[in-house]
């Protein structure tokens, strides 16, 4: 896709070496093009070097020895463009702490901060205002994209030409990424399907069977249209990969860490034993409470986000919360 005379990015970083940062990286090195990735974890740093794994976040993947780990963001410096794949919640702390730059940073993660409301985007714009800043979100499963299996996401920009050049450096023969200008539809999709992914896993935990999780499915998806709609993102986006996709992707499988989170809540578990001691993240369980009070400022009735947020901060249990949503009086179904 990159055309002639268009900048392209050929020396890649990574922020971040969870799951997802290590199978992007992955993706990228696997053809020996240089990357460099930078984790909190000493262990992951020494892992990646020495024996191209990282079993703590990936196991099961072998990496490129092209792929190299630092400890240090400063070993950062010299990439000419950063993918950010840190959760939301420790984010900020991390960009402030990135060697200062004019490389476009590509964010990868999916929620939205707490009190601020803020999303990835929103945060950089704060404190990395001369970046050229991207989204890059849909239904991408780390293990799948490491293995180089095929895989279609939406890389969204401020500009086409800035999208453009981005996904033509990201582009590879199994990794398609489409080019959009909707940096919130691409944010919004992503933030709220992991909260519903966390109420399909309930409804399956709680075997309440096939129907209602296409129940779920849909009407979450009404949920996500509204609140996106509210705050500026166009439909097409939340139609598409990072936002319907995803959500089919997340809401039909237990490999998805929120699906299999609401697996627990809906077999009667509680919410701060299933929590504790994670080393993975479920970004659902972060932002379900920040999406549900955002919504709320906003006058937006997102049910199923608000019966989440309450399931994961303990206050009602997963029978409760079914049974508030289907005793709801009925509506049109456009509302
Ligand atoms: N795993 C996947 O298949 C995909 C994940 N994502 C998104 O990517 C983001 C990162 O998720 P994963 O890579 O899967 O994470 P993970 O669950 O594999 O690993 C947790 C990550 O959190 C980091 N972390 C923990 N405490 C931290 C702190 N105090 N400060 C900075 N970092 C800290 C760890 O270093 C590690 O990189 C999330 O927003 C997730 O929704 C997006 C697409 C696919
Ligand atoms: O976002 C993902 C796939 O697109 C990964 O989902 P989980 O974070 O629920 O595992």
């Amino acid at each position: 896709m990159t055309r002639e005379g268009m900048t392209s990015y050929s020396n890649f970083g990574v922020v971040g070496g969870g799951a997802w940062g290590t199978a992007l990286a992955q993706m990228l090195a696997a053809d020996g093009a240089p990357v460099r990735l930078w984790a909190r974890e000493a262990e992951v740093v020494a892992a990646i070097n020495a024996e191209h794994r990282n079993p703590l976040f990936l196991p099961g993947a072998t990496l490129a020895p092209s792929l190299v780990a630092t400890g240090e963001l400063a070993g950062l410096a010299a990439c000419d463009a950063l993918l950010v794949v840190v959760p939301v919640p420790f984010l900020r702390a991390v960009l402030t702490d990135l060697p200062a730059g004019d490389a476009p940073l590509i964010f990868c993660s999916k929620g939205m901060e707490a009190e601020s409301f803020a999303f990835p985007i929103d945060i950089a714009e704060q404190l990395c205002p001369a970046r050229p800043l991207a989204v890059l979100s849909g239904p991408t499963f780390a293990h799948e994209v490491a293995a180089g299996l095929p895989t279609a996401i939406t890389l969204a920009a401020a500009d086409t030409a800035t999208a453009e050049a981005i996904a033509g450096s990201l582009a590879r023969p199994h990794f398609r990424p489409y080019v959009s200008t909707d940096l919130i539809g691409a944010e919004i999709g992503g933030a709220v399907k992991n909260i519903l992914a966390i109420a399909c896993g309930i409804v399956d935990g709680a075997g309440l069977g096939l129907n209602a999780r296409a129940a779920l499915i849909s009407r979450g998806f009404a949920e996500m249209t509204r609140f996106g709609l509210s705050r500026g993102a166009q439909a097409e986006t939340l139609a598409g990969l990072a936002g319907l996709g995803d959500l089919v992707l997340t809401c039909t499988s237990s490999n998805s860490r929120n699906f299999a989170l609401g697996q627990g809540l809906g077999r009667g578990e509680e919410a701060a034993r299933l929590m504790a001691d994670r080393r993975t993240v479920a970004e659902g369980a972060f932002s379900a409470p920040v999406v549900a009070a955002a919504a709320r400022a906003d006058g937006i009735d997102m049910p199923i986000t608000d019966a989440v947020a309450r399931l994961v901060a303990g206050e009602i249990r997963a029978g409760e919360a079914i049974q508030a949503l289907l005793s709801r009086p009925l509506r049109p179904e456009g509302r």
